[in-house]
């Protein structure tokens, strides 16, 4: 057969083309990720590609466009390869076949977050080469960084502390947002910073029949009480409007362990001798930790309640000087306004900087010093990152890549000398 169908080639299926590869925990692609990608720059030209390994099988991959005056600091556009994981049959098409339904939704694990902004990226840069008359005055980067989801430990955490890094001389820096339920696009000065605590109660083992005080579970029900208390404390605070969801500590269960098992499930006449369950705890940059740490050992997992706890905590919460880990959105950081003109010059709105609630590989970068925005462009979409049919809009991804050329062109042909 001579007119086997050829499959159309535009940013809409390239995009697609990205999402289909499965780039899930706990076994994501990262080399088919890798080499479309390089194929991608590739097609595009006038292009270099660099291929980094800071960890055993976790590469990153590094995307330049030299600009005219190598000298002067860069810009680096980040986003991360991973995806977590998705349930399939919760799913009303299958999570890695990135279908488009008739009213241009693309659905896809990844889609939102962040497979989205990694192509457009690249889709900008396709666009400004395009243009006879434009020419970067500062290089730009892309970088493609493994493990974010899983703590960025061995891919944004080892590439910002690198020499590498250093010398890519990054004078600004992009990283991922979260998607705006309204028409003004989102951008974040400051992450969250993620803790995982873990609680675990030991007691006596005795018969399921039986009274008696400082059971495994008991000990366990009475510490989730009060940190239900916190939480519902915290929320109250949303609720009433004082503070936006990224302004308070967050702390959700996310997995209980206890019982003895048996083949048909659990055995229901013996209470267990130990229980623990686990947390996904947030702080905003201006937490005290010290204050929380305080609290978990005195109220959350007293030891006086046969408790023991384990806090990991999941990357840096302050900067070099111990302030808030935050990016200026002020005249004291001369490429806020940039960014600020180059959406407005592209006929979009931009919300109130805000914090972000989750967390992104943008701290390591902020913790070397570096300014650092979250921002993806999806405005009127749902924000369903981590959800069931995570889908973004073909029109509004579209419409992300108008918004890249304005801000990458902005942002590259930025001229002041840094002052800081
Ligand atoms: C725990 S590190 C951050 C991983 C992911 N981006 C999250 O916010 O959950
Ligand atoms: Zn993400
Ligand atoms: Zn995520």
């Amino acid at each position: 057969q001579t007119d086997k169908l050829q499959e159309e080639d535009n940013p809409i299926t390239r995009f697609q083309n990205y999402l289909r590869i499965n780039t899930a925990h706990p076994t994501p692609d990262y080399l088919s990720a890798i080499s479309y990608l390089k194929s991608q720059a590739q097609s595009i030209g006038n292009l270099q590609t660099q291929i980094f390994e800071f960890a055993p099988l976790k590469p990153l991959l590094l995307i330049t466009w030299k600009g005219s005056n190598p000298t002067l600091p860069s810009i680096l556009l980040n986003s991360h390869l991973d995806s977590v994981p998705a349930e399939p049959s919760k799913w009303i098409h299958s999570p890695f076949s990135a279908v488009r339904s008739s009213d241009g939704k693309i659905y896809a694990r990844g889609s939102q977050d962040d497979k989205c902004i990694g192509m457009q990226y690249l889709e900008a840069i396709r666009n400004l080469q395009l243009k006879q008359d434009f020419q970067p005055l500062r290089t730009i980067h892309i970088s493609y960084v493994p493990d974010e989801e899983i703590g960025g430990f061995d891919g944004a955490a080892k590439f910002a502390a690198s020499k590498e890094f250093r010398d890519l001389n990054v004078g600004f820096m992009l990283d991922e947002g979260q998607a705006s339920v309204n028409d003004e696009f989102r951008v974040f000065y400051a992450d969250r910073s993620p803790w995982h605590l873990i609680i675990k109660a030991v007691g006596m083992p005795g018969h399921g029949s039986k009274l008696f005080d400082n059971s495994a579970m008991e000990n366990l029900m009475k510490s989730v009480e009060v940190m239900s208390r916190f939480r519902e404390n915290q929320f109250d605070l949303v609720k009433a409007g004082l503070k936006a969801n990224s302004e308070v500590i967050s702390v959700n269960p996310v997995y209980m362990k206890a019982g003895t098992p048996s083949p048909t499930g659990f055995v229901m006449n013996m209470q267990p001798s130990e229980a623990e369950a686990g947390f996904d705890v947030r702080l905003p940059p201006t937490a005290d930790p010290d204050l929380l740490r305080r609290k978990i050992a005195d109220e959350w997992a007293p030891a006086t309640r046969n408790m023991m706890y384990q806090i990991s905590e999941r990357g840096p919460i302050r900067d070099n000087m111990g302030g808030p880990l935050m990016t200026a959105t002020n005249g004291s950081n001369p490429w806020w306004a940039v960014f600020e003109n180059a959406i407005t010059t592209a006929g979009g709105k931009l919300a109130k900087p805000e914090i972000l609630a989750s967390t992104t590989d943008a701290r390591y970068m902020r913790q070397m010093g570096i300014p650092t925005l979250g921002f993806s462009p999806m405005t009127n979409t749902p924000i369903l990152l981590h959800d069931h049919n995570e889908f973004l809009k073909d029109s509004v991804y579209l419409r992300g890549i108008e918004i890249y050329e304005s801000i990458i062109g902005s942002l590259s042909s930025f001229n002041e000398v840094s002052t800081f």
